[in-house]
């Protein structure tokens, strides 16, 4: 599905991409991840067609630089940075779907999943909406085609637990169809919604490593946890999983997405002094609300 090979970049002097030789077929999901600056970005663009570079990439055979339009019209992409757009959000829409020989009502409904009111944003800039609505409707056009390839930068750092829900929900939906390439800097962000990792570091590929694929991407746990005392701090860091308060600060009720246990897990550890009780039970697929 896509062919890198021996594709190099370099900025002056600098080789950003050293050799790239990576084959990704139909079905993978990769996390891309590496640290700041070990040339993520950079293979995401060659891949997007954006930079000249050496060597091939190559998208269901096709050049994503020569046949631009063809190709990315193959392509759902999020970015990590949203672009600066001061367009309308209907007119935007509009234009996203109209590039990609989509209807612009699928992407619409798509962020309307996702939590998003359209009607009240229609007229609005872009630029104006807050971080989570941007992500959400850039969302909305990358899954709201037929894309055979979704790449994704960072594409859930902003978003609040329900809309991650739906979300996993999304990429579940496509698993059987679609290769998704998603960059980020931390594993335990990414690494429950993928089957292959792919570690960069100084224009290379240091590690490439098939991974257990966890077929709960839509799944949903219900969590009690039962702390020894109250605790300001805890009890931030739970309304913003959007947990209730059952008892005086001391037992909390929410639901955390299956995809999501272990970055929840991440967040207690930082308070593990307080645990008292944690009960995680994974709800059944048809009680799990769409
Ligand atoms: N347009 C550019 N001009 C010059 N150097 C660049 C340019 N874009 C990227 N670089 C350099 O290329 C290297 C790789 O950058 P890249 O953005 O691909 O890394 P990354 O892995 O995506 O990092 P991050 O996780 O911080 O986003 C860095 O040293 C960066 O400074």
């Amino acid at each position: 599905m896509i062919r890198f090979q021996g594709v190099t970049k370099l900025f002056k002097r600098h080789r950003v991409l050293d050799g790239i030789d990576l084959g990704i077929e139909l079905g993978e999901r990769i996390a891309l991840i590496g640290s700041n600056g070990a040339g993520k970005t950079t293979l995401i663009r060659c891949l997007l067609g954006e930079y000249t570079h050496g060597g091939e990439v190559t998208i269901a055979g096709g050049s994503p630089r020569r046949e631009r339009t063809a190709v990315l019209g193959k392509i759902g992409f999020v970015p990590q940075l949203p672009p600066p757009l001061k367009m309308p959000v209907g007119q935007l829409v509009d234009f996203a779907a109209s590039l990609c020989g989509t209807d612009p009502r699928r992407m619409h409904e798509i962020a309307a999943r996702l939590g998003l009111d359209m009607q009240d944003i229609l007229a609005r800039p872009f630029n104006r909406l807050s971080g989570g609505m941007k992500q959400k409707l850039l969302i909305a056009v990358a899954l709201g085609r037929d894309a055979k390839v979704l790449v994704m930068d960072e594409p859930a750092a902003n978003l609040d637990p329900e809309a991650r829900h739906i979300f996993f929900q999304l990429l579940a939906e496509r698993l059987e169809d679609t290769t998704m390439l998603i960059s980020s800097h931390r594993l335990d962000e990414v690494a429950p919604l993928v089957n292959r990792v792919i570690e960069m570091d100084m224009g290379r590929v240091v590690l490439d490593d098939r991974v257990a694929d966890d077929t709960g991407l839509a799944s949903m746990y219900n969590v009690h946890l039962s702390l020894t005392r109250a605790d300001a701090a805890i009890a931030k860091a739970l309304a913003g999983w959007s947990f209730a308060d059952r008892r005086d600060g001391i037992d909390w009720h929410g639901q955390v997405p299956g995809p999501d246990r272990l970055r929840f897990l991440g967040m207690i550890s930082r308070y593990v002094g307080l645990v008292a009780r944690i009960e995680m039970a994974e709800i059944p697929d048809d009680l799990v609300l769409q």
